[in-house]
């Protein structure tokens, strides 16, 4: 028996011009699970996504969404469909309740009780008859959720939910996609955060300039992720590389550029061997910082080489 993908693009291709913003990417997303695809700016996430819903037609491969293509079944791609492009619209002088009453009706009408369900999921119940004028930035984005869920969608395709959110509306459509998630629904997000992947996705795509530049389980990910770095800085740096070189398994540099402090990578145990000796050597620790977590450091080495290679060219 074969599983029905919730998504199967295959060898996408999509350029404007000169620039291939989606070069024969494929991402196939198997139902139930939450998928990110992860990119720098420009990456080509949000064309890979328009191309999903249908608002722009992909000049090569082939795209699938339940088993339904545009070519063959047109509108009814997006049946079982829901999400957003970027942000959502809302008009300020209405009230969210307001907004998905009218949402429903234009839909064709949403069972009884409907409304008050999704807005009890994302959380705005307490808040849904003020005026979307007042509202947070991360509670009109939860207000785009709740209006895709009046679809009642097997699948949600999120474009950078968390984007321009504080750390409080972070936390909560986090917290939402991993409860939308625990329901079963197969959710798509787009996001150019590691953490964010991380903490709610299964399985990634990386893109970098249209490309895959890592595609696989978030697993997968941490066992290729470098080893953590810190920035160190002491009484006395120069006796501190000496003792790091000693050390089998860290690495003690001095920080580019202005070499001031030391950078000290290796996994955490011998880091903390290392530390130890400083300390028993009488050195006192002045800072001693994570830089970039493992899997930023990775995400920062899939994406940006290619970026500097061009630079550099
Ligand atoms: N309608 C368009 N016309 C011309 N170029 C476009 C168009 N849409 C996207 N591009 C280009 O395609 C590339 C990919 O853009 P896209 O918006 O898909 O990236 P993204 O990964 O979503 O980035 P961001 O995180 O900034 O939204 C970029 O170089 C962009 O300038």
């Amino acid at each position: 028996m074969t599983t029905q993908l919730a998504v199967d693009a295959v060898a996408v291709t999509k350029a404007f011009g000169s620039v291939r913003a989606v070069d024969d990417i494929t991402i196939q997303v198997a139902p139930g699970e939450v998928y990110g695809v992860l990119g720098p700016n420009g990456a080509g996430k949000t064309t890979f996504l328009r191309m999903l819903f249908g608002l722009i037609r992909p000049d090569a491969g082939t795209l699938r969404v339940f088993d339904r293509s545009w070519d063959s079944d047109g509108i009814g791609v997006l049946d079982g469909v829901a999400g957003f492009i970027e942000a959502p619209g809302f008009y300020p002088y209405l009230t969210g309740r307001q907004h998905l009453e009218g949402l429903a009706l234009l839909d064709g009408g949403a069972r009884p009780g409907l409304v008050e369900e999704v807005l009890d999921v994302v959380d705005l119940t307490d808040r849904a008859d003020r005026k979307v004028g007042g509202y947070s930035y991360g509670m009109r984005q939860r207000l785009g959720v709740a209006a895709s869920l009046l679809r009642e969608p097997r699948l949600l395709v999120l474009d950078e939910p968390a984007n321009g959110l504080d750390p409080a509306g972070i936390r909560d459509m986090r917290a939402l996609v991993k409860r939308l998630a625990a329901s079963g629904l197969t959710v798509l997000l787009s996001s150019h955060n590691m953490d964010e992947v991380e903490e709610i996705c299964d399985n990634v795509t990386i893109m970098n300039r249209g490309t895959v530049a890592f595609h696989g389980s978030i697993a997968d990910l941490r066992a290729m992720a470098p080893d953590p770095g810190h920035l160190l800085d002491t009484t006395d740096n120069g006796r501190a590389r000496e003792i790091g070189a000693a050390h089998l398994g860290v690495q003690v540099e001095a920080t580019e550029p202005d070499r001031e402090s030391l950078t000290v990578v290796g996994p955490q145990p011998a880091v903390a061997a290392y530390v130890a000796d400083l300390v028993r050597a009488g050195i006192q620790l002045k800072a001693f910082t994570p830089t970039r977590t493992p899997l930023e450091s990775l995400f920062f080495m899939l994406t940006a080489q290619e970026s500097a290679k061009e630079a550099a060219a």
